[in-house]
């Protein structure tokens, strides 16, 4: 063969290769199912998906033999963070939550809803919330209902991606009652409970636990519930009532529900005249929104300092229904219009289905899952749009300098 017929043919057969290469490739949308990103966005949007689940999702469930998963996760308690930014261990210790041996189980020790307080082998302290609902089942309104048990492990993961990491470790667990509560349970807890159909159940001791009517059953001896880890009693919780409290009574409005000025008062007074209170608020709030909260009555500090950081504690009330968005669960975020730098960063960063892709993902590392019924997602997604707009409008009115406040000094 001449030498220019040579070079035609393997010319002929790289073009073939290359084709058909490219025809073989899979497409990188395929990634994300039926629901892309929007093209703009796409490419940097995977990027970051991925950049976060590399940061957030557990690597390894299981403790190493000289890990003690309480000591660690006691350790990791700071006065502004609940859990470090890079938490190698959060395995270990969800794992030790969900599989730990329960020594003892009691009623629930604060609070108006049915839970329990239980003591896991190596005495760590938890509370065990049960699940009430499906992960379907709509709300009537939006404080009506019992605790979502779910919505507290949602709120978990949530929290570590807003980057604020004051929401209490939480994770989901199956209970045996016959065989890990009973045998252990307490006079006053075992005296709650009866049996309905195969079922065994219970009714605690709490403000709304009267009787056999407002109790919980499991199915046959399966109570599905969160697993919370109290927190070390180093630190002392420090109860506030919400500015921003509603009224719960039909009819009844409060002033802040009515006054577009009403945050200029609350700025004026202590503690929110200085300090890292204001703003702890706002972040509450921005979560609150997220998830659906509007039960936010009061809050907890944990220990008594200026900057001491306002718990995200009892997110129960939360995933009450995904088509509804509860607009003045912002109002502290559009009354006082102002907002950390770093939080609003992290929201612009979870943008264009960021939040929902990887919050989906880390929520599927749960035993439970799935953790929230998929219409959730979107109503993040949306939810979040509607934070960064009240910001926006924020910054129309006020100027950027009014709005966006320096992280360093949290306030
Ligand atoms: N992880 C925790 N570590 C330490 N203390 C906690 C923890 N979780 C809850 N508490 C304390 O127990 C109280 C009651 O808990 P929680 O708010 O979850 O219960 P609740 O029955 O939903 O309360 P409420 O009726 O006020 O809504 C909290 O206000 C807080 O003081
Ligand atoms: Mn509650």
């Amino acid at each position: 063969m001449k030498l220019k017929w040579k070079i035609i043919v393997l010319f002929n057969i790289f073009f073939i290769f290359f084709v058909s290469f490219k025809i073989l490739q899979p497409e990188d949308e395929d990634v994300w199912g039926d629901n892309p990103l929007p093209s703009s966005a796409s490419r940097e949007g995977r990027k970051l998906v991925k950049i976060l689940e590399e940061k957030y999702m557990l690597r390894s469930e299981y403790c190493q033999a000289d890990d003690d998963p309480w000591k660690i996760a006691a350790d990791w308690v700071k006065p502004r963070e609940i859990i470090p930014e890079n938490a190698p261990k959060l395995g270990c210790v969800l794992h030790s939550l969900k599989s730990g041996k329960i020594l003892s189980a009691d009623v629930g020790y604060k609070g108006t809803q049915l839970k329990l307080t239980l003591q896991l082998e190596g005495g760590q302290r938890v509370i065990f919330k049960p699940k009430w609902f499906e992960r379907d089942f709509v709300q009537e309104t939006i404080i009506s209902g019992g605790d979502r048990h779910n919505g507290e492990i949602a709120t978990f993961h949530l929290g570590r991606l807003l980057e604020l990491r004051r929401t209490p470790i939480a994770v989901g667990r199956k209970i045996n009652l016959k065989n890990e509560i009973i045998p252990v349970a307490s006079e006053r807890l075992l005296k709650t409970f009866f049996t309905k159909g195969r079922n065994q159940c219970f009714y605690g001791k709490c403000l709304y636990c009267k009787d056999e009517s407002t109790g919980v059953c499991a199915e046959g001896d399966i109570l599905e519930g969160v697993v919370i880890l109290w927190l070390p009693n180093r630190y002392p919780l420090k109860v506030y009532r919400s500015p921003w409290l509603r009224s719960y009574k039909p009819g009844v409005t409060r002033r802040w529900e009515s006054d577009k000025d009403f945050c200029k008062d609350v700025i004026m007074k202590e503690p929110y005249n200085s300090g890292s209170m204001l703003m702890d608020l706002v972040d509450a709030t921005i979560v609150d929104y997220l998830i659906g909260n509007a039960d936010r009555h009061h809050y907890e500090t944990l220990g008594t300092q200026s900057d001491s950081m306002v718990l995200i504690l009892d997110n129960g009330k939360s995933f009450g229904n995904p088509d509804y968005d509860e607009y003045t669960i912002l109002a502290p975020l559009y009354q006082c219009c102002k907002i950390r730098e770093s939080m609003w960063q992290t929201l612009l960063m979870l943008r264009n289905t960021v939040l929902s892709k990887t919050l989906q993902t880390l929520l599927s590392q749960d035993s439970l899952e799935p953790v929230l019924h998929d219409k959730y997602y979107a109503a993040l997604d949306r939810r979040l749009e509607r934070i960064l707009l009240e910001v926006n409008e924020c910054i129309v009115a006020k100027g950027i300098q009014q709005v966006i406040t320096d992280t360093s000094t949290h306030s």
